[in-house]
């Protein structure tokens, strides 16, 4: 799948010999001596440390966007290295030795050496909004972790992390993330403009997250018609079946309907005198919701808790549901 060859960021690096398509294992390994720190959950934090031990994983150089990740198992004594986005046949692989959920200079200075991955070397007018851009990543990347935790651990680390850490890491290629992005950054880097306090920070990223997830698993099924999920998969199936109906997640980031038009004005001008708010993502299960949009939100919210609609919330769990509802308004 692939082999070692000269690397135009250091000496030799791993080379994909074939398309490797994004979810694929590309090796297995042991973790150095039981008891070391590495033995028990081999993360990049932990990659200095496992790369002398472990053959073919001491090649790869690191890249601030990688396209390979270690990933956890159940078993404490292996680790394995999925893709986590699509490489091409001759492309490199690169891991990231440290965490890319950081600035450029925070970066460089943990990896202790220049740096020449492309996202190190873009224009310097760039920069700024790559910064932005990481640490949005960042937010969504430990929601998800603490999400997975509390409604997926059923499935594999890499099952819910890979796909979305690989479109969160591929924020400054993927055009179709644009919009959403866009509204995070206004909302959790214009003050002036939202009341952006902690909470509504930590919110805008719970809801990224879910959104990057949910849009994720919408598509696939989508595409692959009637998903066969296991049981427990709730947000996702719901969002499945509701999508003939409503066009949920269509609704929730403002891409189709009608009563979005505000906001797609908004994300057009800034200033656009219409605009009263932005309201996105509810991904409810509870069968007794017909309509799964920003209507089903209000009455969801109505009948389950006493909080003025005005809150800008969220929860998650609670009387059987897991709901996801937020609400930002401009001052
Ligand atoms: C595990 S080795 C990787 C194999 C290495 N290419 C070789 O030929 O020995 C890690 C070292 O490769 C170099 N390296 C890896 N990624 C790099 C990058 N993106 N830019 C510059 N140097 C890199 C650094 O010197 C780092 O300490």
């Amino acid at each position: 799948m692939f082999g070692r060859a000269a690397s135009q960021l250091h000496g030799i690096g791993l080379k994909a010999k074939q398309d490797i398509s994004r979810g694929t294992l590309i090796l297995s390994g042991q973790p150095p001596a039981p008891g070391s720190a590495t033995a028990h959950s081999p993360r990049p934090t932990n990659f200095g440390a496992l790369w002398q031990t472990c053959g073919d994983l001491g090649w790869i150089n690191h890249s601030c966007t990688p396209n390979v990740e270690i990933s956890e198992t159940p078993d404490p004594k292996t680790f394995n290295v999925h893709a986590i986005l699509n490489i091409a046949e001759g492309e490199e692989l690169t891991i990231a030795y440290i965490s890319p959920y950081q600035t450029w200079r925070e970066r460089n200075e943990a990896l202790r050496f220049a740096c020449k991955c492309s996202a190190c070397n873009i224009e310097p007018e760039k920069l700024h909004n790559s910064d932005l851009q990481r640490r949005l990543a960042g937010g969504y990347i430990n929601t998800l972790r603490a999400f997975r935790a509390r409604h997926f651990s059923h499935l594999a680390y890499h099952e819910v992390m890979g796909p979305t850490t690989g479109r969160a890491r591929s924020l400054e290629r993927d055009p179709e993330l644009d919009d959403v992005q866009n509204a995070a950054e206004r909302m959790l880097y214009d003050p002036r403009r939202f009341r952006v306090n902690t909470s509504i920070r930590s919110l805008a990223h719970d809801t990224l997250a879910v959104i990057h997830f949910a849009r994720f698993r919408f598509r696939s099924c989508a595409v692959q018609g009637p998903p066969s999920m296991p049981a427990g998969e709730n947000l996702a199936i719901a969002i499945y079946h509701r999508s003939a109906q409503c066009n949920l997640l269509e609704d929730c980031l403002g891409y189709s309907h009608p009563r979005c038009a505000k906001y797609r004005a908004y994300m057009r001008d800034p200033d656009c005198p219409d605009y009263q708010g932005v309201r996105f993502s509810l991904f409810c299960p509870d069968p007794a919701i017909d309509a799964c949009n920003e209507y089903g939100a209000e009455r969801l919210l109505r009948r389950h808790s006493n909080r003025p609609r005005s809150w800008p919330g969220c929860w998650l769990g609670g009387t059987g549901i897991t709901g996801y509802w937020s609400e930002w308004n401009r001052r």
